[in-house]
This record gives C-alpha cells, structure tokens and sequence, in this order.
C-alpha cells in the first residue's frame, strides 16, 4: 500500500564503515592483540564503524566452540570470563569507534535442579554471539546467530552447528548516533531475507554480517548475497570474513565487502588480511528508494503474512 508520508534519512550523516579481515590462529591472546591492531588500522583510516569477523578470536569450527567460549552473562562478565568483551570494548574505547566486534563462542551454564531436589546439575549451552560496543567502550547490543550453519553438499562441504550450538531467537538492531540504525546478523543469516527485510523495514541503513563463507559456497553465493539483500532493501551491506587460511580446519573464502543501495561493490578484499574502508551516504539511500520506490509500491495486501513482520525484535 502507498505510503504518502516522506520518511526521514535514515542515515543522517556521512560515515565510514570499515570491515576488518583478519588473520587469527589458535592463540586466544594473540588474536585479540591482532585485532586490536587492525581496528587501530582502521580508525586510523577514517572508520567510524569497524565490523570484525565471525570467529575472529579462535579458528572456526564446531571442535573449537566449547573450548573457546566464554561466559557473558551477566553483563559485564568479568575479564576471566570475558577476556574478548574487555578487549573489544577497550578496541572501541581506545579507537573511539562503534566496533561490531565480529562473534565469539558464547557459554551459557544453566543450573537445573532435580525434580527430587537432590542434585544441581549444569547444563552448558553454546551460542555463536555479537557484542557490539559504542565509541565508549559500553556494550550496546548482543547478537546470537539465528540460523545455524547446517548443510551438506556431497562431496563438497557438511557442516552442522547446531551439533554444538543453539540458535538465539532475536533480530538486532543498534542504534549509533548520530548515524542511525543498523542490523547485526552472523553469516548464514544473510541467507534468509525475510530477516534482512524486516530489519530494512524497522530503518536500519546498513545490513552488517560478520560471516565466514567457505571455498564452496563463497564463490558462488557470498557477494550475491550481499547485492542481493542491498537490492532487496535499498541500503548498504557489510560482510566481513576471516582472512583464508589454507593450513587450517576451515577454510574462510574472504572477499569481505561492502555493497551500497543500488547493489554496486563499494569496496572488497581479495584472501588475505585487509582492511576494507568505505564511506555509506544517506543520500544513496534516499536516491536509490526514491528512483526505485519498492517501498511505496509493495503490496501488503497480496501477501499480508510477510507483512506481519512477526520476529522478535530487539528494539534499541
Ligand atoms: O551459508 C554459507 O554458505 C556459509 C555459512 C557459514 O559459513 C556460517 O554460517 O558460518
């Protein structure tokens, strides 16, 4: 249905986004120090917003997940539950940046007790998380990934998550002013649109997924997707991967990138660690929405279930 209001930008001023493709190993320390050179790396080059990427304090992949996590509730943890929530939000601070510190393996313990109340038992469970931090160092939103990362190509690629994992069950969205809003997701959701529309739907400028696409499915899907929920929602995209690491487990495609309104690659890194700088204008947005108006012609009537938009959402 037509919309006759004009909405205000939704990116209110000029700002650099930079995706920050790292190369971590299996030292938790050394990776955090790594990345704390590289959001530097960044700030220094302009970047207001630094996106780290999935697993960027530990190799990726199900065997690593538990011996890797760490306990973030309640907020703040502590630095020897949290090592990473203290280093990121002192990369924010030190950098004055807002820093979406790429995902940890999250630990969360839950303690049941028996229905004869004789014992406690503890029960761990596992997620695949996002802190996002403010140029101040304090933690402003906690992303767990929604879709978990399971699939099977013969002959290619298995991979199963939820082997280990659970699925957080909230779309975030973050507001950084005096920018706007935007969208945090991990990986294998930027493959569900509907997420991405509803995020776009609730004013968010940019789409900002933290991933780590493989050598299988990277080729064929990584940037399409990324122009694909660009095109879908008239805002920016950034995919920010791991850095490719032939001698590990798990081998990250790169190629992180940031993708403008109208689907054009603003910038993309090749393999190898990168620092991927550009700058998101609100009035891409606005051109893109206004010489293309998809929002004022969608039609809610022919397909009113999507329009429900009924996803948890994580109001800022
Ligand atoms: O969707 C894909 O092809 C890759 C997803 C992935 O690597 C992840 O969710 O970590």
């Amino acid at each position: 249905m037509a919309s006759s209001t004009t909405p205000s930008p939704v990116l209110k001023q000029p700002v650099k986004l930079a995706c920050v493709q790292l190369a971590s190993g299996s030292d938790k320390a050394a990776n955090l120090a790594h990345a704390a050179a590289k959001v530097r790396e960044a700030a220094a080059a302009g970047a207001k917003i630094v996106v780290l990427p999935e697993c960027f304090n530990s190799p990726y992949g199900c065997d690593h997940f538990p011996s890797y996590a760490e306990t973030l509730l309640p907020s703040p943890p502590t630095e020897a539950q949290s090592p990473s929530f203290h280093a990121l939000s002192a990369m924010a601070r030190d950098n004055a940046v807002y820093l979406i510190g790429g995902s940890i393996p999250e630990l969360v313990t839950t303690i049941t007790t028996t229905t004869e109340g004789t014992h406690e038992e503890p029960k761990k469970t596992y997620y695949n998380t996002s802190l996002t931090f403010d140029p101040s160092g304090t933690l402003l939103a906690t992303h767990r990934k929604i879709h978990l990362f399971d699939i099977s190509i013969p002959g290619k690629i298995t991979f199963r998550e939820s082997d280990v994992l659970s699925p957080g069950d909230t779309l975030t969205l973050v507001d950084l002013p005096p920018y706007g809003r935007v969208a945090v997701a991990i990986c294998y959701d930027v493959r569900f649109p509907e997420l991405a529309t509803i995020a776009a739907r609730r004013g968010a400028f940019a789409l900002v997924y933290p991933g780590a696409f493989n050598l299988t499915t990277g080729p064929l899907h990584w940037k399409l997707l990324g122009q694909a929920r660009a095109v879908d929602n008239q805002c920016y995209v950034a995919l920010c991967s791991p850095a490719r690491d032939m001698s590990a487990g798990y081998h990250a495609w790169g190629h992180s990138l940031v993708v403008d309104p109208m689907a054009q690659v603003l910038g993309e890194a090749g393999e190898g660690e990168e620092v991927v700088v550009a700058e998101l204008d609100g009035d891409k947005i606005e051109e893109a929405r206004k010489g293309i108006p998809l929002r004022d012609q969608r039609r809610f009537d022919v397909y009113p279930d999507v329009s429900q938009g009924a996803v948890a959402a994580k109001e800022p």
